[in-house]
C-alpha cells in the first residue's frame, strides 16, 4: 500500500482531506491562476453579501471549479471565491461557506482557511448569521466575537482531530485569545467613527451544527452559559485560522431573536433570516470598509 510519512505518523494511503499536501496544491492551483497576493481572507457568511462588491475584481472562481473545495449547497451562499483589491489590500474573499451540516467532513470546511494561510493571507474576517440569546440584543445588531463555546469541537468534531501536521500548527493549541485584540478594537473604532455605537456589542458566540434551530430548553441552557448568540458556523474556521497563525476577527449578524419561552409564537425560518441579513448589508459594508482602511496601516508595516 502506498502510505506517506508526515511528522513521524503515517497517514491514510489517499491523503485525507484537508492534509497539508492537499491544502498546498490548492493553493498553487489558486496562485498559478491570479497575481493577487492576499493578505486579508473574508469569509462572508448571511449578511456579508454586499462585502464582495467593494472589491476590485481580478479574479472570481466556483466553488465547484477549484479542485477539493467544499461547496455551498444552501440559499444566500453564493460558492464564489474573489481575489483582487479593496482600496490597496489585495484580499481572498469567500461570497458563501460550505457548512458542517450540509454533510462534509469537519477537516473538509476547513480546507479554504488554509488554502488562505498558503496563498499568504494574514489577517481574516470571518462573518455568521446568529440567533441572539442575549436580551439586550436586537435584530439588526451586530456582536463582536470576544470569544465562543464550540459544541462541535469540544465533543470531538474538530478540525485539529487527527494527525498533526507541524506546518500547518501544533498538536496542542492554546485558544485563551483566539479573537485578535488589536482588531476586535479597530472594529470597535470603525463603529463609532460611522455612529453605530448602539447596535454594536462584543460577546460570545456558540457555534453548534444544526441544521436544526433550537429547542426552549436549548436556548435556556445556552444562555445559562453565558452565551450571547448562537449560529452554526464561524468556531471551526476560527481554529483551523489561529492555528496556523492567521489573526482572526469574527463576529455575528443578529437575524432573529432566540425563542426561550414556550408559547411566545415566535417563527424561525431560513428566509426570514436571509431577509435580516440583507437589510444589514448597506451597514455592515461600511463598517467592513472602514475596518480595511484602519487596518491597512498595519498590513504595510508587515509588508515583505
Ligand atoms: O453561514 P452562516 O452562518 O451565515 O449561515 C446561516 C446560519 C445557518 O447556516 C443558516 C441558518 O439560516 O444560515
Ligand atoms: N443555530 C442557530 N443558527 C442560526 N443562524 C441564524 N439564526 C440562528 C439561530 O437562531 N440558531
Amino acid at each position: 500500500m502506498d502510505t506517506k510519512v508526515i511528522n513521524g505518523n503515517r497517514s491514510r494511503p489517499d491523503h485525507p482531506p484537508g492534509c497539508f499536501e492537499v491544502v498546498k496544491g490548492v493553493a498553487d492551483w489558486l496562485l498559478s491562476r491570479t497575481d493577487v497576493r492576499p493578505r486579508i481572507g473574508m469569509i462572508c457568511g448571511t449578511g456579508m453579501g454586499s462585502v464582495p462588491g467593494m472589491i476590485n475584481v481580478r479574479n472570481e472562481f466556483a466553488f465547484e471549479d477549484i479542485p477539493h473545495f467544499p461547496v455551498s449547497t444552501v440559499k444566500g451562499h453564493a460558492g464564489k471565491l474573489i481575489l483582487g483589491f479593496i482600496g490597496s489590500v489585495p484580499v481572498m474573499c469567500m461570497k458563501g461557506r460550505a457548512h458542517y451540516y450540509e454533510g462534509y467532513d469537519i477537516a473538509q470546511c476547513v480546507l479554504p482557511v488554509r488554502v488562505m494561510k498558503e496563498c499568504g493571507v494574514t489577517h481574516m474576517m470571518i462573518s455568521n448569521a446568529a440567533g441572539a440569546l442575549n436580551e439586550n440584543f436586537q435584530v439588526g445588531d451586530v456582536m463582536i466575537m470576544k470569544d465562543h463555546v464550540n459544541f462541535l469541537g469540544l465533543a470531538g468534531v474538530n478540525p485539529l482531530r487527527g494527525i498533526s501536521d507541524d506546518r500547518f500548527g501544533p498538536r496542542f493549541l492554546l485558544t485563551s485569545r483566539i479573537y485578535d485584540k488589536e482588531m476586535r478594537q479597530m472594529a470597535k473604532q470603525a463603529a463609532k467613527e460611522l455612529g453605530y455605537e448602539s447596535q454594536f456589542h462584543e460577546g460570545v458566540f456558540a457555534m453548534v451544527g444544526g441544521p436544526n434551530f433550537e429547542t426552549v430548553a436549548e436556548c435556556r441552557m445556552l444562555r445559562m452559559m453565558g452565551i450571547d448568540t448562537v449560529g452554526m458556523s464561524t468556531a471551526h474556521e476560527a481554529l483551523a485560522g489561529h492555528h496556523c497563525g492567521i489573526k482572526v476577527f469574527a463576529f455575528s449578524i443578529v437575524t432573529n431573536k432566540c425563542d426561550m419561552e414556550y408559547d411566545s409564537g415566535y417563527h424561525i425560518s431560513h428566509d426570514q433570516i436571509l431577509a435580516s441579513g440583507f437589510r444589514m448589508e448597506l451597514m455592515i459594508r461600511m463598517w467592513i470598509s472602514t475596518i480595511i482602511s484602519l487596518l491597512s496601516a498595519e498590513l504595510e508595516k508587515t509588508k515583505s
